[in-house]
């Protein structure tokens, strides 16, 4: 028998979307827009893996979940898994390899299904929650969110609603595997519709694909987030007004991104490869960055973080077994790429629109 994970997920954010269009216009135009984005990412002429990846999720068991813990930095679903369902989960999960973004866990004790992705994104979750003030009650987006993990973590931190953008087909299953189970909990204990779950959406487009509006009132987010987005983006300023179009007047944006050491006139373009990456454009000073952030028209511009990546955060594991950071690094001098720039340094910044 499978199950109707998507369908039901679904479900959930036309109503979420439904809800908003009460009091903010702008939601119509996300609505009118959700059939092709969600069509989109099933057709199997642009995603030749689409049709297996739905039926990875479509066939996780349905199992008796105890609780959910968003707020632990191994995002943990508590239910016993007997051996045969241990293999059966691990088997679907490794269908939708590679997992980069995590921990998750499923299961608690001998027969657990632990998910040791190739970043550790409770570091980066980390760094950055001390310095959001908070997210009760907040309306969230998520930029470019990967397997959904940062994502749940917000709705742990209290977030109204958390909506989650990216492109990825597969990261997009990721996300409703995981979903699979917290629904699973919420179906049993939250009544009124208003666990987890349903506070947690996903959308899989990009930025530039989404509907904005400069009308005074008639934006959706309270807060931003924006992680390991812009230096993949050709046209930086360009980007960082859409994450601002889409903040109420006096929203936060939370930018983590690559940078460089240097001066407000800093910024290196790689000219070929960075780390083996060949989709790295724009990499800013934090002083450089901060300027654009204000030159788009934010302000109280502040860091709040900067961070070395280490070959302990991010590294190849059972669930991601291609290369990982340790390759991209120079063998002889850990400070530089393999191509000779300066090794991955991230800052995260927060500003006020
Ligand atoms: N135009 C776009 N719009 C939205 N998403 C995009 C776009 N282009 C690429 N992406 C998505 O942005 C994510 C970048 S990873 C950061 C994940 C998480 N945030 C993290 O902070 O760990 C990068 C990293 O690992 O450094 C990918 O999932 C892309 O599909």
């Amino acid at each position: 028998m499978t199950n109707k994970t998507i369908e039901t997920a679904e479900r959930e954010l036309y109503l979420a979307l439904i809800q908003r269009a009460q009091y903010r216009p702008i939601a119509t135009q996300w609505l009118a827009n959700l059939p092709q984005w969600l069509s989109d990412i099933k057709d199997k002429r642009k995603y030749a893996h689409a049709p297996a990846y739905l039926s990875s999720v479509e066939n996780l068991p349905q199992l008796d979940i105890k609780n959910v813990d968003l707020n632990s930095d191994v995002l943990t679903i508590d239910t016993q898994l007997t051996e045969g369902q241990n293999k059966q989960i691990t088997a679907l999960m490794k269908q939708l390899m590679p997992w980069r973004k995590g921990p998750f866990q499923i299961g608690i004790g001998d027969n657990k299904v632990f998910i040791d992705t190739e970043w550790h994104s409770d570091w980066k979750w980390n760094r950055v929650a001390p310095h959001l003030g908070t997210l009760e009650g907040r309306y969230v987006l998520d930029v470019g969110g990967g397997s959904g993990y940062h994502g749940w973590r917000m709705a742990g931190a209290g977030a109204k609603q958390v909506i989650i953008i990216d492109p990825s087909c597969l990261f997009y299953h990721q996300f409703m595997a995981i979903r699979h189970f917290v629904a699973g909990f919420d179906a049993d204990t939250d009544d009124d519709k208003t666990g987890v779950g349903y506070r947690t959406h996903y959308i899989p487009v990009g930025l530039e694909e989404l509907p904005s509006s400069s009308d005074q009132g008639n934006q959706l987010f309270d807060t931003v987030f924006c992680m390991g987005v812009l230096y993949h983006r050709q046209s930086p300023f360009e980007h960082l007004h859409q994450l601002r179009n889409q903040l109420i007047k006096g929203g936060q944006l939370v930018l983590e991104t690559l940078v460089v050491e240097g001066d407000k006139n800093t910024v290196l373009v790689p000219h070929d490869r960075y780390a083996k990456m060949n989709n790295v454009y724009f990499l800013p000073s934090v002083a450089a960055l901060t300027g654009w952030l204000e030159k788009v028209g934010f302000s109280d511009v502040k860091c709040v973080d900067i961070d070395i990546t280490s070959t302990e955060e991010q590294r190849a594991t059972d669930w991601m077994t291609y290369q990982s950071l340790k390759d991209f690094l120079d063998p002889n001098d850990p400070t530089k790429t393999i191509e000779g720039y300066p090794a991955p340094m991230r800052a995260t910044l927060i500003a006020t629109k």
